[in-house]
């Protein structure tokens, strides 16, 4: 098989493969293990791109995870892709956010790579040239809801809960996420939801504006994305990346410039006893729910 042709056929391959995440086939972890850990497919038709956190059932974020994560973002970006819908091929999770199992008991320079990978990819999510919209197709705790919060949309399926968690685990929120909060929701709301930890359902988020949208199931979430990103065929991607910046200069800088002093906070947070209880009691607690 000459390479063209090689390629060509992984293509196809790896189209299909995609397509039976997307359907949830996959249920449970094990089967993923020698997969990708982030999936894009892109349509040709529309140049958007669909990138798939692939780590089901939880979707949650592990240093591997994080850095092939922050690789996929380089390549919608360089490869000038109109726009990137964000999803996962779990069935119930959009993601749960950092690993807790990376959290426990950490080797403290990993848990500095984690974060430091974290904060990279939401550098370059959060200021991105391309259009953005977050295809939430579950649930969306700490770190994943995050993540949504870094796109420029947000549309959520019914019966799933989203929500910055940080202070119930005894991790403050750093200054940069209560300005991303604000960005979003209302100062008074955003208060109350980072003191509290609160966990939102969809109806309650979309009623605060923390999602934009609420739709049927997964495809109709796929279709909504398109559609958002849709508005800015015509808008030249200079001027709008550049415009879109300005609104979110104040966080972006906050992230850039105080990385080594918010994965110094994060390490001595997690590190901290009562929330290495707080870690293993929610392990516990998830354990005895069977
Ligand atoms: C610039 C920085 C800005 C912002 C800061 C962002 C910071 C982020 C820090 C974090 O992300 S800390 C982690 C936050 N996540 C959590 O606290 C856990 C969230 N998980 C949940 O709330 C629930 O699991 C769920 C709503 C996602 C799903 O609920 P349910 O379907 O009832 O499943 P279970 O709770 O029974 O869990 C099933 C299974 O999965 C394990 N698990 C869940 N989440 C995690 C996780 N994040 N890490 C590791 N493992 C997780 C859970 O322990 C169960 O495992 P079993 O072995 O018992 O099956």
């Amino acid at each position: 098989m000459n390479s063209t042709c090689l390629q060509k056929t992984t293509r196809i391959l790896n189209k299909n493969v995609f397509k039976c995440f997307l359907n949830s086939h996959i249920r449970n972890q094990s089967s993923a293990t020698n997969q990708s850990l982030i999936l894009t497919d892109v349509n040709d038709k529309t140049g958007f791109a669909t990138v798939a956190f692939n780590r089901p059932p939880m979707s949650n974020f592990t240093l591997e995870l994080l850095q092939d994560f922050s690789k996929s973002l380089d390549e919608v970006e360089s490869k000038n892709y109109k726009g990137m819908i964000l999803t996962s091929t779990s069935p119930t999770v959009f993601s749960a956010g950092l690993d807790l199992k990376e959290l426990l008991n950490p080797e403290p320079a990993r848990l500095k790579a984690l974060r430091t990978a974290y904060i990279d990819c939401c550098i370059k999510l959060y200021s991105s040239m391309y259009p953005t919209v977050a295809a939430i197709n579950g649930h969306a705790i700490g770190g994943g809801c995050f993540i949504a919060m870094a796109c420029e949309y947000r549309i959520m399926l019914p019966n799933s809960k989203i929500g910055l968690n940080e202070t119930q685990l005894g991790i403050a929120i750093p200054e940069v996420a209560v300005h991303a909060t604000r960005n979003i929701i209302s100062s008074r709301d955003a208060e109350m939801a980072l003191t509290l930890g609160s966990v939102f359902t969809t109806d309650e988020a979309l009623k605060i504006g923390l999602i934009d949208e609420v739709a049927e199931n997964k495809e109709d979430a796929l279709a909504k994305s398109e559609k958002f990103l849709s508005l800015f065929k015509k808008i030249p991607k200079r001027a709008r990346g550049i415009t879109k910046q300005f609104f979110r200069k104040k966080v972006i800088d906050l992230m850039t410039n105080n990385r080594e002093k918010d994965v110094e906070a994060f390490v001595s947070y997690v590190m901290n006893p009562a929330s290495q209880k707080s870690f293993q009691a929610f392990l516990d607690e998830a354990k005895n729910k069977k």
